[in-house]
């Protein structure tokens, strides 16, 4: 049984700073863990990376996909990547996991013969919401890991600082949403750069969040003709109660501590060791 995070949430959220942090804390307190870098666009690691998606990702795949020649595809290659935030870039992304998904559970097989049954990988995912709202590469890529019998769960990073306004908080919570009915995961929402909130007060009433409240706030910050769309918003928040949210200030390894131990618990990390300790305990057999 091995174990997994799968680390999404939009562009700029934090995510491959949260698994850099992750691997740190895991080097203080001496646990192993495996970070996977699957954003095709990633440019530099805070982390040793453990398998890299990069490697998949040739010029003769651009080449192929987009009917470059080897000049325009490298200038393709150098280029796109750079700029997440263009459409074209995007348009790269989702094209080349895409075309590259049954390749993807390949290369991730072959990877995984290099591993132990027990490992804990951690996917730092591309920030193109769309890769786990609209189109089923990442939701694919987890069931094939699933199959591989690992426990994974996503892990959805939002930036605190969309929670300055009502509005961006509703439409991050819209998005986590979609990425949990789209992957079937266990689904657990982060709260990130928790150390840029001055006042820890502002961001209560968003952690686990009244569908009361966010109405009112929706409809002082939009015109009456928002109404309804709003009281729909909210009380979508409210059928699914799952969306709260984790605070993670990356300054603590307390913050870190308690985040990972949620998420251990989630995917029943830790459970079977006990259960093998117990197995062998050498008292009981006497
Ligand atoms: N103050 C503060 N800044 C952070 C924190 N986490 C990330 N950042 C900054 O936010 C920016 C984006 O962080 P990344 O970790 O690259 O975000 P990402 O989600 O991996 O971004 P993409 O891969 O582009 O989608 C960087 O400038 C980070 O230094 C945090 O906890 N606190
Ligand atoms: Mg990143």
């Amino acid at each position: 049984m091995g174990y997994a995070q799968l680390v999404i949430g939009p562009a700029g959220s934090g995510k491959s700073t949260y698994c850099s942090s992750l691997y740190d804390h895991c080097q203080t307190v001496g646990r192993s863990i495996h970070i996977v870098n699957l954003d095709p666009a990633a440019e530099h690691f805070n982390y040793p990376v453990d398998m890299d998606i990069r490697e998949l990702i040739s010029l003769e795949d651009v080449m192929e996909e987009l009917g470059m020649g080897p000049n325009g595809g490298l200038i393709y290659c150098m280029e796109y990547p750079v700029d997440l935030y263009c459409p074209c870039s995007l348009y790269f992304i989702i094209s080349m996991l895409g075309h590259l998904e049954d390749s993807l559970d390949d290369w991730l097989d072959e990877q995984l013969e290099n591993y132990l049954d027990d490992d804990y990988l951690v996917f730092d995912c591309p920030g193109q919401i769309e890769l786990f709202t609209h189109v089923p590469v990442l939701r694919n890529f987890v069931e094939h890991l699933k199959r591989k019998n690992f426990n994974v769960c996503a892990v959805y990073l939002l930036d605190s600082q969309f929670i300055t306004d009502v509005t961006k908080y509703i439409s991050g919570c819209m998005a986590s949403l979609s990425a949990m009915i789209q992957l079937e995961l266990p689904h657990i929402n982060i709260l990130s750069k928790m150390d840029l909130v001055p006042n820890k007060k502002d961001v209560e009433e968003y952690l686990d969040p009244n569908a009361q409240v966010l109405l009112s706030q929706l409809n002082q910050q939009m015109g009456p003709r928002f109404g309804k769309l709003n009281k729909c918003l909210a009380e979508l928040v409210d059928d699914y109660s799952m969306v709260n949210f984790i605070p993670l200030d990356l300054r603590k390894e307390s913050s870190i501590q308690y985040v990972l131990s949620y998420i251990d618990n989630c995917i029943q990390y830790g459970e079977n060791a006990d259960v093998k300790v117990r197995d062998f305990d050498p008292e009981e057999d006497d």
